[in-house]
């Protein structure tokens, strides 16, 4: 991509001045978090698995058991977008292929066996594959739900242009029935989200559902689309899933233009109608402007622009989220891993997502320079790369109370969890703190604020995870782990 900084100066200038005078406004902090069967809030930190999804013939990711142990074992994370392809899932109009979320199921338990929480996410890019005769730009929906009505789709140097092309633009407007020609497309898509539902509502490592992949309005955009058929799509899928679960989390996207650069969506609050608190979770991503125009963090200059994005992301995913009355995770973050300061741009958005209290996936664990691998002889050889150690950081995976703040000292390599009791709600199970033993031989140094003796503190060596029972009688507590003194 050309550099054009200049470009993404001015650019972001515009944006980010304009936006932020019209928009900017202290938020309340994250104003919930997802929960588990035990009332733990929990802090969700992993991959989206995978970008090779999208062109394997059976619409699998290409990792194997093995490389989910891997992934535990180098970096004890908890937490998998796990790529679903609508073209896989119904090849024919309400002909669901059964193997196909065989093969989902084995691979989801996978994950449950080390105790990842999984997300289902019905991934799109481009509509899907038959945009193109030669079916390799696109992926997600079916070739029967692609009504290009011949109208050309032309392969891009940039492959986001691919959306501006007519065929493109067309099957997306007659999916959102701008065109009035195909409601049957949004329709079968419902139900296709009822099906999966009903197939993973007694999975308990299945954590939610992910409506759909950045969607794109067509012709129809900004609020006109997130307010109307994008709201009325996850309404209907809302509804065609909690008629099977009642109990899994709901993730919706924004539109995915704007908002992935910081600018504020306009998603309607969305009513769940399980019994019980809402479950819908708000899940942008963030792809600051600066670094889609070919900037790179390790430019001070540009470092300054993509941190103002970052700051814009998170004041407006914070106000759409309180309007939303919604948890937040991060869906998708990432960068070519080579880029000049790509670690620290990894780090600061880790420290972000803290700070908000939000859930995290990083865009991807592919072998393509993204991802945390280095790797050689055509995918055989593969060993941990840079991102590795970066992800493999102290985080709570479980915090029995309300979680007030998580601050990890990357200097110091001090992790810092404070957090209150729940007096209105039933929570058990201990808080759960996984610890990379590399860096905390036997898991560091562990203090409570709680009086000594009134709290425990078990190192669970197998999971590299601290076990903590804190004091009931207090109602703060804060934990802090450093290594060994
Ligand atoms: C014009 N539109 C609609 C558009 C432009 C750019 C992106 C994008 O960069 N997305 C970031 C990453 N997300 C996908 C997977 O979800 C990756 O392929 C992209 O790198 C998305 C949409």
């Amino acid at each position: 991509m050309k550099r054009l900084p200049w470009l993404a100066a001015v650019v972001t200038l515009v944006l980010v001045g304009g936006v932020l005078a019209a928009i900017a406004r202290p938020s309340p902090e994250n104003p919930r978090f997802i929960t588990d069967d035990q009332g733990r809030a929990l802090i969700l930190h992993g991959f989206n698995t995978s970008g090779s999804t999208k062109r394997d013939p059976d619409s699998m990711p290409w990792i194997e058991e093995q490389d989910v142990e891997n992934e535990y074992r180098l970096m004890g994370t908890n937490f998998v977008r796990f790529l679903l392809q609508w073209s896989a899932l119904e090849p024919a109009p309400d002909e669901y292929d059964e193997d196909y979320l065989d093969a989902v199921a084995e691979r989801v338990s996978w994950y449950a066996d080390r105790d990842f929480h999984v997300l289902l996410d019905m991934h799109q890019d481009l509509w899907g594959q038959s945009i193109t005769a030669e079916g390799n730009v696109g992926n997600g929906a079916p070739p029967w739900a692609t009504h290009t009505d011949g109208l050309p789709v032309a392969e891009q140097e940039q492959w986001e242009l691919v959306y501006l092309e007519p065929g493109t633009m067309r099957s997306f407007d007659h999916f959102w029935n701008t065109t009035g020609e195909h409601p049957e497309l949004m329709d079968h898509y419902v139900r296709a989200w009822g099906h999966v539902a009903e197939r993973f509502a007694d999975e308990p490592s299945v954590i939610g559902y992910d409506l759909m992949n950045e969607p794109w309005g067509g012709t129809l955009q900004g609020p006109a689309f997130e307010r109307g058929p994008l709201a009325e799509l996850y309404r209907r899928c809302i509804d065609a899933i909690r008629g099977a679960d009642e109990d899994s989390w709901i993730f919706v996207e924004p539109q995915a233009v704007g908002t992935n650069w910081g600018l504020p969506s306009a998603l309607p609050h969305l009513a769940d109608p399980r019994y019980g608190e809402p479950r819908i979770v708000y899940a942008p991503h963030i792809y600051p402007l600066p670094m889609d125009l070919g900037e790179s963090y390790g430019d001070d200059t540009s470092r300054a622009w993509i941190d103002r994005s970052v700051d814009l992301w998170r004041t407006n995913v914070q106000a759409t989220a309180e309007r939303l009355e919604a948890p937040v995770v991060l869906g998708e973050f990432g960068l070519d891993t080579t880029s000049p300061g790509a670690m620290e741009y990894v780090e600061r958005l880790l420290e972000v997502s803290d700070e908000m209290g939000a859930g995290r996936a990083y865009w991807s664990n592919d072998l393509d320079g993204w991802g945390p691998w280095d790797y050689g002889n055509g995918g055989e050889d593969i060993s941990p790369g840079a991102l590795v150690e970066v992800m493999n950081r102290p985080y709570p995976r479980a915090i029995a109370g309300e979680p007030l703040a998580v601050r990890y000292d990357h200097d110091t390599l001090t992790l810092t969890v404070s957090f209150a009791e729940k007096s209105d709600e039933d929570v058990t199970g201990p808080t759960e703190i996984y610890v990379p033993e590399d860096r905390y031989p036997g898991g560091g140094t562990i203090s409570s604020s709680d009086p000594e003796g009134a709290w425990t503190a078990e190192w669970d060596a197998e999971r590299s995870v601290w076990e903590v029972e804190s004091d009931p009688r207090r109602q703060e507590h804060e934990l802090v782990i450093t290594p060994p003194s």
